[in-house]
């Protein structure tokens, strides 16, 4: 069983600013105790000209590779979709998945997203359930109810018994922000 009150869960409308507030509650925390030992992956956009053509997963070390495109190609006309992006399955779990391995000494996990493109994967959600279940803090994102109704790993996440959530908007990300790194400043010193 998780720990309560150590899975927080940031949410919002697509470029709220989840991902950046993540990045920057991890540097803060970083800049306090240098050695923490973080283990995961965030998500971003890749860009041509000014067109977003796809995502990428880029793990906490700065190892990158393809989440999803939109350029096709004969082998990713078999990958599963969503809207006009195709997601490379392989690629994400290849850098993802060893990522969300439990290790003694890891002192933090960051996970964003559990979205739809990453939970094509069959393999990633009960990687995300083991990192629940270790009692180590997570701080991951999720998509809002609008964007996930159809998916039941978002569900199961939102009502997992150790997860706080939190909603964020333009007026409260940078308030959001500061919460969610002294409350995790504080679990870490107990951790
Ligand atoms: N607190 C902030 N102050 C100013 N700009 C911000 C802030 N947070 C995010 N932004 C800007 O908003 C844009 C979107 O941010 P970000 O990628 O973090 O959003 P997101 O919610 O993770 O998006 P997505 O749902 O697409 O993953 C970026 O250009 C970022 O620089």
């Amino acid at each position: 069983m998780a720990g309560p009150g150590k899975c927080f869960l940031v949410t919002g409308p697509p470029g709220v600013g989840k991902t950046t507030l993540i990045m920057r509650v991890l540097e803060t925390l970083k800049i306090s105790n240098p050695n923490l030992k973080v283990q995961g992956f965030y998500t971003s956009e890749v860009r041509e000209a000014s067109e977003r053509v796809g995502f990428q997963v880029v793990t906490l070390d700065g190892r990158k590779g393809p989440l999803a495109s939109s350029i096709s190609s004969p082998e990713s006309l078999r990958w599963p979709s969503v809207g006009k992006y195709r997601v490379d399955i392989a690629s994400f779990e290849a850098l993802a998945l060893p990522e969300l391995q439990v290790k003694e000494d890891t002192d933090l996990f960051i996970i964003d997203e559990v979205g739809k493109m990453e939970l094509f994967s069959s393999s990633f959600f009960p990687a995300v359930l083991r990192v629940l279940e270790s009692n180590i803090p997570v701080l991951a994102s999720i998509p809002i109810p609008k964007f996930s109704r159809d998916i039941p790993g978002v569900a199961r996440l939102r009502n997992h018994p150790g997860a706080t959530i939190f909603t964020l908007n333009t007026g409260n990300r940078d308030f959001v922000k500061e919460q969610i790194y002294s409350q995790l400043r504080d679990l870490l010193q107990k951790h």
